[in-house]
């Protein structure tokens, strides 16, 4: 199965969303609103993406008790977003909850453990010794699996590794670089390449992409890439 691309918009203003979306063009037909964008602009954003008939994967991570997260899922929804991620260390009654909420036509994604985080990093964050990376993401996509989730989000380290234990699940892989490309704030990065061949379904095309002088003709690059593959 092939990877589909989807773009950040990890910008301050729909302006500026506006502007990237607009250098892209046909090339991109699936973006991804987060929280800065959405905290500054709200449900707009999706509603412009709507209407220039682009897709959208509306990140909001969400973690919160299970009745107020069913009741974001539903908000999520009657927008129209395609995706929609929570926490999965929000647990099983919550990711139940997102699920109901967002019905049949926004897909769940379970984070498991965000992509900036290495196992002493995480060990500190949860305090307790280093998890094993790969045991911990495939505890949280067994709770992905069990509540019907669309997907889950983990990095190109571990998606080989979640595809084969639960087939049903669609891995969205963040953390893309081309190689030799900066990490930034990124632990566990991967090619487009090696991610998609591991069995990405969804790739996130953030800085690597948007930061490029020139975004289309690395995301031609990045498709032509992914076509041969
Ligand atoms: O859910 C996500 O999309 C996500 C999960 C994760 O574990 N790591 C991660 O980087 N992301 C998002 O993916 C994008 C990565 O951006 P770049 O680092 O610029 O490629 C950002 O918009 C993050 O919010």
């Amino acid at each position: 199965m092939r990877s589909q691309p989807i773009i950040a918009l990890d910008v301050p203003m729909l302006a500026d969303a506006k502007a990237l979306v607009q250098r892209l063009g046909p090339d991109a037909d699936f973006y991804k609103v987060g929280l800065e964008l959405f905290t500054a602009e709200g449900p707009r954003v999706v509603e412009w993406l709507r209407g220039e008939g682009k897709r959208v994967f509306l990140d909001l991570k969400l973690y919160d008790i299970p009745n107020t997260v069913r009741g974001a899922a539903r908000s999520a929804a009657t927008m129209g977003a395609s995706l929609l991620t929570v926490h999965g260390y929000g647990g099983a009654a919550m990711v139940d909850a997102a699920v109901e909420g967002a019905g049949a036509e926004t897909g769940i994604l379970v984070v498991t453990v965000l992509t900036s985080f290495d196992a002493p990093s995480l060990g500190i964050a949860l305090g307790r010794e280093a998890p094993e990376m790969g045991g911990e993401v495939l505890r949280l996509a067994q709770l992905a699996d069990r509540a019907g989730a669309h997907g889950i989000v983990c990095s190109g380290h571990e998606v080989r590794a979640v595809r084969g234990s639960y087939p049903r699940l669609k891995p969205l892989v963040p953390g893309i670089r081309l190689s030799g490309g900066a990490t930034h704030d990124q632990a566990r990065v991967a090619t487009p390449e090696s991610a998609a061949a591991d069995g990405a379904a969804y790739l996130v095309l953030g800085r690597a992409v948007t930061a490029a002088p020139s975004p289309v003709d690395v995301l031609r690059e990045i498709r032509m890439t992914l076509a041969a593959g």
